[in-house]
């Protein structure tokens, strides 16, 4: 009998349905072809189920996420929802999801691809060539510790605790030092250690640990120089690994690289074979509802998951080869297109991905 995958979908909000829905194009399309197949259960999160149910995430979507082996998530958030108090906003959610699940490592890849290097505002001999991954520690840190809002004597105090257990940082440096082993063995940790203590931790761990990875060579930058160096020189840099704040920054200003955080997916792992697949962009109130938002990322998410999640590598590279030819062609929604070239539509772009993957079962994926 044929392997079926559970998959849990949440389009969400903002652009997320528009993105979420070439992406399922995608799945089935692949689904056509692979020896296996998928058993597809929608979920509610974020601003979505706050107008649906009152809660950004409701028990029923953690079931489904539970239960299944891989969820596939488009973005939440939007201004609707951000005068809502802490615990009723959509992204809490997100943050709720990946604790929940136990997907501590977040794997943001940035590469070029071929015809982006004009989209790119920086110069093409800065970033031809570009391969990094961000590996972001995705549940712990400020994003988790204590927050507290009070009123004092002296005024109105707001404090969030950015707190990290040793072993929380041995496991995401471990991920990313195998990692950097797989790929061009070098790995920058990215800390602000000249003033967090949970930064000098952070960093005697990376120490530790590099004596069981000698043939990886590893350098401790400073987190303000690395924002410089990452648009400076990125080509320098393989595998980044930094906490959840300083991750999430830096993955978007490497979206600069790449020419547009329309091009950016994310595989967050850590319990098993299971994972969260999202492109790291959000929900894009400004171009939400117009049709034009890039669904690359979440379908380059996809790939992510048949590749980590469903150990179907070539699946993934056929359809990382659709993604890169269709815009090697010059073809793309109004973010991949340059000045004054006419571009395409969101689902006019998922066709053309599709049409391209069919040549690529033709061709006889390798
Ligand atoms: N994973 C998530 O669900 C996630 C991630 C980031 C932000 N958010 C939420 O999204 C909302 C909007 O946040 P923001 O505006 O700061 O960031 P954003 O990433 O949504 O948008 C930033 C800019 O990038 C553009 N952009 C983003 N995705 C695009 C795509 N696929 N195609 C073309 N252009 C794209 C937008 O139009 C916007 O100009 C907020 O509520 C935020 O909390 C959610
Ligand atoms: C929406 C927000 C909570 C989220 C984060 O900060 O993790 C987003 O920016 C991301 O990068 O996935
Ligand atoms: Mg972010």
């Amino acid at each position: 009998m044929s392997q079926t995958y559970k998959i849990a979908v949440i389009p969400g909000d903002g652009i997320g349905p528009e993105i979420v829905k070439e992406a399922m194009k995608i799945l089935h399309h692949i689904e056509e072809h692979a020896s296996y197949s998928f058993d597809i259960q929608y979920a509610l999160a974020g601003g979505a189920a706050l107008d649906q149910v009152n809660v950004p995430l409701p028990n029923e979507t953690i079931q489904i996420c539970q239960e299944a082996d891989a969820v596939l998530l488009g973005a939440v958030g939007g201004p609707k929802w951000d005068h809502n108090p802490p615990e009723l906003r959509p992204e809490k959610a997100l943050l709720g999801l990946r604790k929940e699940l136990g997907f501590y490592a977040n794997i943001r890849p940035v590469t070029l691809l071929p015809g982006m290097e004009e989209r790119s505002t920086l110069r093409p001999e800065v970033i031809d060539g570009v391969d990094l991954v961000v590996v972001r520690e995705l549940t712990g840190g400020i994003y988790f510790g204590e927050k507290k809002r009070e009123k004092t004597k002296q005024g109105e105090i707001a404090s969030d605790l950015l707190v990290y257990y040793d072993y929380e940082i041995e496991r995401i440096v471990r991920l990313s030092f195998e990692m950097a082993l797989r790929r061009k063995k070098r790995l920058t940790s990215v800390d602000k250690a000249n003033v967090l203590e949970s930064s000098r931790l952070w960093r005697s761990i990376v120490e530790r640990v590099a004596k069981d990875y000698p043939e990886v060579v590893v350098d401790h930058m400073l987190v303000d120089n690395c924002a410089m160096q990452i648009v400076r020189r990125p080509t320098d840099f393989d595998v980044i690994v930094t906490e959840n704040m300083f991750g999430d920054i830096l993955s978007d200003e490497a979206a600069v690289i790449t020419g547009s955080i329309g091009l950016m997916p994310s595989a967050s792992l850590g319990n098993g074979n299971k994972g969260l697949y999202e492109p790291i962009h959000g929900s894009a109130p400004d171009i939400a509802g117009q049709g034009i938002a890039n669904p690359s990322a979440t379908i380059l998410s996809i790939a992510m998951m048949l590749r980590y999640s469903f150990a179907d590598e070539n699946a993934a590279q056929a359809i990382e080869r659709a993604v890169t030819q269709v815009i090697a062609d010059g073809v793309g929604t109004p973010d991949l297109v340059k000045s004054g070239q006419p571009a395409i539509c969101t689902h006019e772009f998922g066709d053309r991905i599709i049409k391209r993957l069919e040549q690529e079962w033709k061709i006889g994926v390798k």
